[in-house]
């Protein structure tokens, strides 16, 4: 893949994914993932990495709506990697620490250190910033404000910020899961990968007793292992929903085909998201340059 979008400025999360498995491709940062996914769809990319899921806040709601509802880009890899959240701050403000009256970073970031922001700076503002990097350059460009930032190492790096403060987030193991999304359904190789997922959209029938019992026997008669399924709102009312369901497996010719089919025939809608190689980077593992 030549280009790709990434959620930037520099030194995002998003980035070091895009460092990890795809260093031959040249990254162009986008404000947000929505501008991500539409920079796909307009061909100024011939991919885009969005995060989807994290260990300790869930799942990344923007992403998720944006694919089921506005586009239809399929998801050709996963890539984990370990998130560690930092506290950096301007070396002028890094003697004081109590004296911040701000922490910035993205919304995910905050949520993810939560509890530590609640006991170390429970009276300061926490201010939601477009990415972790985006708020490592606001902080960066004027030290005389009392400002600190959740962001990582990279970021500190890039913007010239001092960690105070490391692994701050809530509860160890923590990782996000970003997929790579492409114009093309075309395979790709993931050297890192250990195993095949695919990931489904299925819409119930309404009014049907039962109905999500049915398609979770779809699969399990199957044998076919599902790693998760969550319902989002169709955005058409309270109590309309459609489920995400990740399945351990590739979509071959006989068993998704079958388990869909099944599911097709008690009323439910079906689409396939992407079927697609998965890797996932443990902290141990992790190196990079960028
Ligand atoms: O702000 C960033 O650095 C991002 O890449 C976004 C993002 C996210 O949306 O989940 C990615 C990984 C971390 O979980 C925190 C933030």
């Amino acid at each position: 893949m030549k280009k790709v979008a990434y959620l930037g400025p520099k030194g995002t999360f998003t980035e070091l994914a895009a460092v990890t498995f795809l260093n031959e491709s040249t990254r162009i940062p986008y404000k947000d993932i929505p501008s991500c996914l539409q920079a796909l769809d307009n061909q100024e990319v011939d991919g885009a990495i969005v995060p989807l899921e994290n260990a300790i806040e869930g799942s990344v709601n923007i992403t998720l709506d944006y694919l089921v509802h506005k586009h239809n880009l399929p998801i050709v890899a996963e890539l984990a990697i370990p998130i560690a959240q930092h506290l950096l701050v301007h070396e002028d403000n890094a003697s004081d620490l109590q004296a911040l009256e701000a922490v910035y970073s993205h919304p995910q970031a905050i949520a993810q250190c939560h509890e530590y922001l609640m006991e170390q700076f429970s009276e300061a503002q926490w201010v939601y910033a477009t990415s972790t990097a985006q708020a490592a350059k606001e902080v960066s460009e004027d030290p005389s404000l009392k400002r600190g930032v959740i962001a990582n190492e990279l970021a500190a790096q890039k913007y010239g910020l001092q960690i105070v403060a490391e692994n701050i987030h809530d509860f160890p193991n923590n990782h996000t899961r970003f997929v790579l999304l492409s114009s093309k359904e075309e395979r790709f190789e993931l050297e890192q990968s250990r195993q095949e997922k695919t990931t489904i959209v299925v819409t119930l029938p309404s009014d049907y007793p039962g109905a999500l019992h049915q398609v979770l026997s779809a699969f399990s008669w199957r044998k076919l292992n599902l790693s998760k399924i969550e319902s989002r709102p169709m955005k058409t009312g309270i109590g309309h929903y459609f489920f995400i369901i990740d399945i351990d497996h590739a979509y071959d010719k006989v068993l998704l085909p079958g388990a869909l089919e099944e599911m097709k025939a008690i009323g439910c809608k079906t689409r396939v998201l992407g079927t697609y190689p998965s890797a996932v980077i443990y902290e141990e593992q992790k190196e990079y340059t960028v």
